[in-house]
């Protein structure tokens, strides 16, 4: 440990620097933005993608896509175990990132529809393929985001010398920054692109340009990593420390069941039953760890309803109206709001709310944050309710023709936006209508309508479902209320996981952190799946009072956690280890630590006198 780390002040003193940060940063800051663009601009069409190309009901849409995103926060864990104990965080990220841009690219190829369209209708012929096809691209992308995602974050903290903690800590907000700039770019972007009509043989909504550029971007994503790659300090894997964890857990369990007799004395705590076997240090870093795992356990159903952003609401969206005078907003681009707000909100919090209520004498601690937060987030579900009722009493009475329907009636009948063109072998007319958001028509055609003649005035239409009239600006607050409530819990809690770990926990933890949002999404499917109700505002509701209720135990178990210092615990325990040393011992490590430094001051020298000669 004491090579690498003279290594690393070595190599960190030899690396390049603009204004004071390691230029090596530059690119992993690049990579994560192009990496989030990747993601989120995949998944902002992915429950759209599910509805209107594979032709899932709403339920299965949401299911399928929470399952996607549980994945991808599973995998952390896999990630964190490989780059630690085997690969090194450079390699994992590297590899990992090939199945992850192989994923977006079969995601791609899955959403070409002339692929199966033998019969050049329009509608992909052999559904099983694109399914297939669109399940593994997923597989691989979970695969490959969460593999990187514990890694690329510490990679970047790995580039700073122990002197530059204030630059780490401005990479870490510049990191959370760039997260939400990729997020914003490509929720724009992607839902254009769908929008867009694209075929060989015949014309439909271009998810696969869609998929196709976040594919491209992840493509990008990898080689501005690789470009990086003389730059970086690439630490050693350090051992399988999860595999320690467990390992120690385990033993204190199965030795305090051997102990379990009244005549053997008990212990402060369970986890002491492992001193027969394991280091006291690590067995005091376990004791923090298990801490804050504990606290853990409310902290899922903040994401079960965070996360839904990207599923019932972006459904609710569909049935709302996206006009906005000037510009049209798709349904799916309606989550760009929530990195606007981040990008204004973060600043905000930190520099006026936070010292404010500071400058009150208020104690605003990190796990009232957190309660605050949960708070937020549902009272935005509140929101949401309000918004569906208000969507339901806007559609009542009304019955549903579907235009697919009609289609299937009139197959020679091929829509461009909003001009029909009624076909048959030479002959054709054209008619043309002004249609509003989510409304639906029935069109009767004369039997004795001849072709080749203007038809705008022969045939008439009903109007079977009224335009949205709900416009989608009332969803704002819903997301106003969500992102400040991710401000309050996500960055805090990021934060806390960081500060409450062990120096050599921290990747556990967060991958524990990690772990929570896969939980959260997991509820969801479960929630929907049992409570199965008829109405989506009741659901909502649901959503909202259980948050509540969790809310109101995490607030209690808040009140009993006190706050650690995880290096002062670690000094402590090396310095007792050291106390228990022999001298020669001592004097055997300085005698190798001054070799090391005058080792690593020669060729520092050279270096210097190498480039003055180059000069
Ligand atoms: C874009 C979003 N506001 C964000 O900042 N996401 C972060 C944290 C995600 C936590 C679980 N959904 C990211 O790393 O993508």
């Amino acid at each position: 440990q004491l090579k690498d780390r003279l290594y690393k002040c070595h190599f960190i003193k030899q690396s390049k620097e603009v204004c004071g940060y390691p230029l090596s940063i530059f690119f992993i800051v690049v990579n994560e933005f192009c990496e989030r663009f990747s993601y989120y601009g995949m998944r902002a069409v992915l429950v759209l993608y599910f509805k209107y190309f594979l032709r899932w009901d709403d339920d299965l849409a949401t299911s399928i896509y929470h399952t996607f995103v549980a994945l991808c926060y599973l995998t952390p864990i896999l990630g964190a175990i490989v780059a630690d104990s085997w690969l090194g965080k450079f390699k994992t990220i590297i590899y990992l990132s090939i199945v992850y841009a192989i994923g977006q690219v079969a995601m791609a190829v899955s959403a070409i529809h002339d692929i199966t369209d033998t019969d050049r209708d329009g509608t992909p012929n052999n559904m099983t393929f694109h399914v297939v096809l669109s399940m593994v691209g997923l597989f691989l992308i979970a695969l490959g985001t969460g593999g990187i995602k514990p890694c690329v974050a510490a990679f970047g903290g790995d580039q700073f010398g122990d002197h530059q903690e204030r630059q780490r800590r401005t990479f870490f907000s510049v990191f959370y920054l760039c997260i939400n700039g990729g997020s914003l770019l490509s929720t724009i972007i992607t839902p254009i692109l769908r929008a867009q009509n694209c075929g060989i043989y015949s014309k439909q909504k271009c998810y696969s340009l869609a998929f196709g550029v976040p594919a491209a971007l992840m493509v990008v994503a990898l080689v501005v990593f690789i470009v990086g790659s003389g730059m970086y300090y690439k630490a050693k894997p350090e051992g399988n420390i999860m595999g320690d964890v467990c390992k120690c857990i385990g033993f204190a369990i199965s030795n305090r069941y051997k102990h379990r007799s009244k005549q053997y004395p008990s212990r402060e705590h369970w986890m002491d039953w492992a001193e027969d076997k394991y280091d006291k240090l690590l067995i005091a870093q376990i004791k923090m760890v298990l801490k804050v795992l504990f606290l853990y356990i409310p902290l899922p159903m903040f994401w079960t309803l965070f996360d839904q952003k990207g599923s019932r609401w972006t459904l609710q969206a569909t049935t709302m109206d996206g006009n906005f005078g000037a510009i049209v907003i798709q349904p799916d681009q309606m989550q760009t709001v929530n990195p606007i707000l981040i990008l204004t909100l973060v600043p905000i919090m930190d520099s006026v709310i936070y010292p404010l209520i500071k400058k009150c004498g208020l104690n605003f601690t990190p796990l009232k944050r957190m309660t605050v937060g949960m708070f937020l987030a549902a009272l935005a579900f509140v929101c949401a309710a309000v918004v569906q009722i208000e969507i339901d009493v806007s559609r009542k009475h009304l019955t549903y023709f579907n235009l697919t329907q009609f289609l299937k009636i009139f197959p020679f009948l091929i829509i461009i936006r909003a001009t029909f063109f009624l076909q048959s072998g030479q002959l054709s007319c054209a008619f043309s209508r002004d249609f509003g958001f989510g409304s639906s028509y029935t069109f009767f055609i004369p039997s004795t309508l001849s072709l080749g003649s203007n038809c705008q005035e022969s045939i008439t239409g009903a109007e079977d479902i009224k335009p949205n009239s709900v416009h989608m600006a009332l969803q704002v607050p819903q997301y106003f209320f969500i992102t400040a409530g991710e401000v309050m819990f996500s960055v805090t809690g990021l934060e806390f996981s960081y500060s409450q770990a062990p120096s050599n926990m921290k990747a556990v933890l967060q991958a524990g952190w990690l772990l929570t949002v896969a939980i959260g999404n997991f509820i969801v499917l479960i929630v929907a799946e049992v409570a199965k109700l008829p109405k989506q505002w009741t659901e909502y509701v649901l959503f909202a009072s259980l948050l509540l209720c969790v809310c109101i135990i995490f607030s209690i178990m808040a009140y009993f956690y006190t706050y650690i210092d995880p290096t002062e615990i670690e000094a402590k325990f090396r310095r007792n280890v050291g106390d228990d040393d022999d001298d020669k011992n001592d004097k055997q490590r300085k005698l190798e630590m001054e070799m090391m430094k005058r080792d690593l001051d020669r060729s520092d020298d050279e270096h210097y006198k190498g480039k003055q000669t180059k000069m």
